[in-house]
């Protein structure tokens, strides 16, 4: 793993921007892994404004994202395909047939979400890190081989979560359709990016910790490309 640490969370998006450029300016079709959250929001903003300055283009680019809620309308504004769009997918000129999200609230159509996974190769794979170590929705006890799959979240999970739902935890969809470990374990490489104190613990497991299921990031352990970019307050309990 190659661990980047910056020195806030600014610096951290604008790193990851630069090895997500690198990936699109070598390979203009890249199939690009996304992810939703606060932690890469920053990253979507420098590649809108990468666009709009520096006419970098989408138009061949595919993306396939990690995961969704199960239950909620795609228009609510909490799922993450209003998400991709607000953030990234409206602001640049990506093709809507491009773009993939997972959805439904079965395993055939976690199955079926699979299956277009490995119909290709995806050139770089983002993610960010729950406070409990989880990636995508994978929590911990998930299996490192493990596909596309439907998760029931855990409490820590739709606690964290609630902050997006008035801070109503009744609000909070209490499944998901995610990738599986060995689903992002496919990607030729992986960027994640963490920032914030509440995310120290989960990072230090993530990098120093044994590769256990108990923190499912510690299974990028047994990738052999992996960019890690954090900010100072997500490396402080990092020993080295
Ligand atoms: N499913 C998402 C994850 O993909 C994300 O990494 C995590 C952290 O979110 P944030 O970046 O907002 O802290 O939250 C959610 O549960």
């Amino acid at each position: 793993m190659r661990v980047i640490v910056c020195k806030d969370y600014n610096e951290m998006s604008e790193k990851a921007f630069e090895v997500m450029k690198d990936v699109i300016t070598k390979n203009p079709k890249a199939v690009l892994g996304l992810a939703t959250g606060s932690s890469p929001e920053g990253l979507y903003k420098c590649m809108v404004r990468d666009h709009e300055e520096n006419g970098t283009s989408y138009q061949d680019i595919t993306t396939y994202n990690l995961d969704e809620y199960v239950g909620l309308p795609k228009n609510h504004p909490e799922s993450y395909y209003t998400f991709m769009h607000k953030n990234l997918f409206d602001h640049i000129d990506i093709k809507e047939e491009n773009t993939h999200l997972p959805s439904g609230s079965t395993q055939e159509e976690a199955d079926t979400y699979e299956k277009q996974w490995d119909a290709v190769t995806c050139d770089l794979q983002l993610l960010g890190i729950g406070r409990n170590g989880h990636i995508g929705f994978n929590e911990p006890g998930t299996p490192f081989a493990q596909t596309t799959h439907i998760v029931d979240l855990t409490p820590s999970t739709i606690e964290a979560n609630s902050r997006f739902f008035d801070h109503d935890i009744n609000k909070v969809p209490k499944q998901a359709i995610s990738m599986g470990i060995g689903s992002i374990l496919k990607a030729k490489k992986i960027l994640l990016v963490a920032s914030g104190a509440e995310k120290a613990d989960a990072v230090k497991a993530m990098i120093e910790g044994p590769a256990t299921e108990s923190c499912p990031a510690s299974a990028l352990q047994k990738h052999d490309d992996v960019v890690v970019v954090l900010d100072q307050a997500a490396a402080a309990g990092l020993d080295r």
